[in-house]
């Protein structure tokens, strides 16, 4: 907690400092009204005492009263402010943090946890500041103070005092023991809630297709179940509080009274006035001593949650990507356009297995290499390695002649246009979906006819321009409201707008039908030329006339030459082949 708390600026110092004196401010008046209090009670019990002198010390009551509201009111107005400023920058920083992880950062932590920890838990702390803040200043304050009022008034009332003050000590270390490993829990289950909600609604086509509701709803119902019977175990220890507090506060004025009859009554006349008078102000007091504990017993409800969603926002923040760009590329650049593979092996962090073993292939300027394989033999793997999506773990990567880890993030990104197997586009328009991010090649504000000119080249102008707002026209979260192959043509738009160096094909082609596939293929050929392209694709005709193809088979290279070289003397690539075509459209 305190971790988190160093991350507070000079100026929030500076406010808790002020908050603080207000805070004294606020204690000195409440404990100054017992003072007047026992002026009162001395009044009424001395013989011809007027209204107009007890009126006085009255007025002064309520004068205090009434300041010590305002000071509490500007208190909480200035936590309130360290509090929402302070929160709103650990959400900030740990959404930075995220942007910066590697898919394999991500996955660590999940990303049901990763939107907990920056939703629910950043909410405790802004609790626990607006709040606990308050309650740490002031309840030691007021507990210390009220003690120095009753010093030396009588020690069988202090004895009292100290025997309510242990036995709140024991009722709130039970309770915080009991509680806070509860509380750790509840964070995890509410990680383990989010990701079920949100796996269910991302696949609630697939959940109604199979009558999967029921299968769900147990899901679901098991997780919201652990939940509220987790929460409840802990709110119903947390309830046992103020019963508690009430109880140790009552009995502790019973007994202030119990032992001023006794002393009283064993006083003579004299004394008995000075004796009860103490009585009255020692009981206040002594109520202001429990109620700085019971400001502390606000502590402890939020305390546990708030240090286990602080060691949570911490985890986040303490991580290092895996993957660090330079801040500046650190080679001259070479070549243009130029990908090479030189002695490539890759294995994923939490895998057995390695995805890709030794693979050494080179693209040229304007080149067109396909890569080609079966399911899981690791075409995909080789594509991520270019953009640093992973490191490898054996061999270099190099594009334009220097090695990927060389590169700044913006210096490698300006040279790729890379198209994700499964298409990703973003709630806004079209538009602005084609001029996605930042690039040295593109302006910031692409002009229409540019998108065109990419919606074209990908073959989506069609459908764009039937649309009524064109390119303004409405794309909803993830693309929902476009087919998977007009998904996939936005997502090679976006790519093209960015004039790289290179593009990157990751099974991109998947859904168009073969007409679109190969005018797509052919547009490319004549108007992007001097583009290098690397075509991951399943289907023999979209990579038929690429200038190398390479086969891979268990995440090693199994052949690489031309389709026709391959056709002839490579038994896997046979084997696709003569799986999808027959031998005279091969021919
Ligand atoms: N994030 C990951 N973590 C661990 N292992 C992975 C991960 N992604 C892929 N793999 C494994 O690495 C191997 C290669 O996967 P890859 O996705 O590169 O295959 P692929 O040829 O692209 O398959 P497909 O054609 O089905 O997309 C597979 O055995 C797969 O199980």
């Amino acid at each position: 907690m305190f971790k988190l708390l160093r991350r507070m600026n000079k100026k929030e110092y500076g406010m808790i400092g002020l908050s603080t004196i207000f805070i004294v401010i606020q204690v000195w008046l409440e404990l100054s009204i017992p003072g007047y209090m026992s002026t009162i009670t001395e009044k009424i019990e001395t013989k011809g005492t007027t209204i107009g002198q007890i009126i006085q010390p009255g007025i002064m009551m309520i004068l205090l009263s009434v300041l010590s509201v305002l000071a509490a009111v500007i208190t909480g107005y200035i936590v309130a402010k360290i509090a929402g400023g302070f929160t709103a920058r650990v959400r900030k920083d740990v959404f930075n943090q995220v942007m910066d992880y590697s898919t394999q950062d991500i996955k660590k932590f999940s990303v049901s946890s990763l939107l907990t920890r920056s939703t629910n838990d950043i909410t405790q702390i802004q609790q626990f500041v607006a709040m606990g803040l308050q309650v740490i200043i002031k309840a030691p304050i007021t507990a210390i103070w009220a003690i120095t009022k009753i010093a030396g008034k009588g020690w069988q009332w202090t004895t009292a005092t100290a025997v309510a003050v242990v036995i709140l000590c024991i009722m709130l270390t039970f309770i915080l023991t009991k509680v806070q490993p509860k509380f750790k829990m509840v964070q995890k289950l509410t990680d383990r809630l989010n990701l079920v909600t949100q796996e269910n609604l991302s696949g609630i086509r697939v959940v109604h297709a199979y009558n999967a509701e029921e299968y769900q709803n147990n899901k679901f119902n098991k997780a919201n179940n652990d939940l509220t019977d987790t929460n409840l175990y802990a709110n119903r220890i947390l309830a046992l509080m103020n019963p508690g507090m009430s109880f140790i506060s009552s009995s502790l004025t019973l007994a202030v009274y119990a032992i001023g009859a006794i002393i009283i009554n064993q006083a003579n006349g004299a004394q008995r006035l000075s004796l009860f008078s103490n009585m009255i102000v020692f009981s206040s007091y002594a109520i202001q001593v429990i109620l700085g504990f019971l400001l502390l017993s606000i502590i402890f409800v939020i305390l546990p949650r708030v240090l286990v969603s602080a060691g949570r926002i911490n985890e986040v923040l303490d991580i290092k990507p895996s993957i660090l760009f330079n801040d500046k590329s650190n080679e001259k650049i070479k070549e243009k356009g130029t990908i090479k593979f030189d002695n490539v092996s890759f294995k994923y962090p939490d895998a057995e297995d390695t995805a890709i073993k030794n693979l050494t292939f080179q693209a040229d300027q304007g080149q067109t290499i396909a890569i080609i394989g079966s399911t899981g033999s690791g075409k995909s793997s080789t594509l991520n390695l270019i953009p640093r999506l992973y490191d490898v773990t054996k061999g270099h990567v190099l594009v334009d002649g220097i090695d990927v880890k060389n590169y700044s993030e913006s210096d490698l990104n300006d040279r790729i246009g890379y198209i994700p197997q499964k298409a990703v586009l973003f709630s806004g328009d079209i538009k602005s979906n084609i001029n996605f991010g930042e690039s040295s090649n593109k302006s910031n504000n692409l002009s229409d006819q540019e998108a065109y000119m990419a919606l074209e080249l990908a073959q989506s102008r069609d459908f764009v321009e039937e649309k009524e707002a064109k390119l303004n026209s409405n794309v909803a979260q993830h693309g929902d409201n476009f087919s998977g192959g007009q998904k996939q043509r936005l997502a090679i738009a976006r790519a093209i707008a960015r004039k790289p160096e290179i593009l990157l094909f990751d099974d991109s082609f998947s859904a168009l039908d073969y007409a679109t596939d190969k005018k797509l293929r052919d547009d490319l050929k004549q108007n992007a030329a001097d583009t290098t392209k690397i075509i991951v694709a399943q289907r023999i005709s979209t990579i038929i006339d690429s200038d190398e193809i390479i086969v891979l088979d268990k995440g090693q290279v199994v052949g690489q030459g031309t389709h026709e070289e391959l056709l002839k003397n490579n038994k896997v690539y046979q084997e696709i082949a003569y799986s999808q075509l027959s031998k005279e459209e091969l021919a």
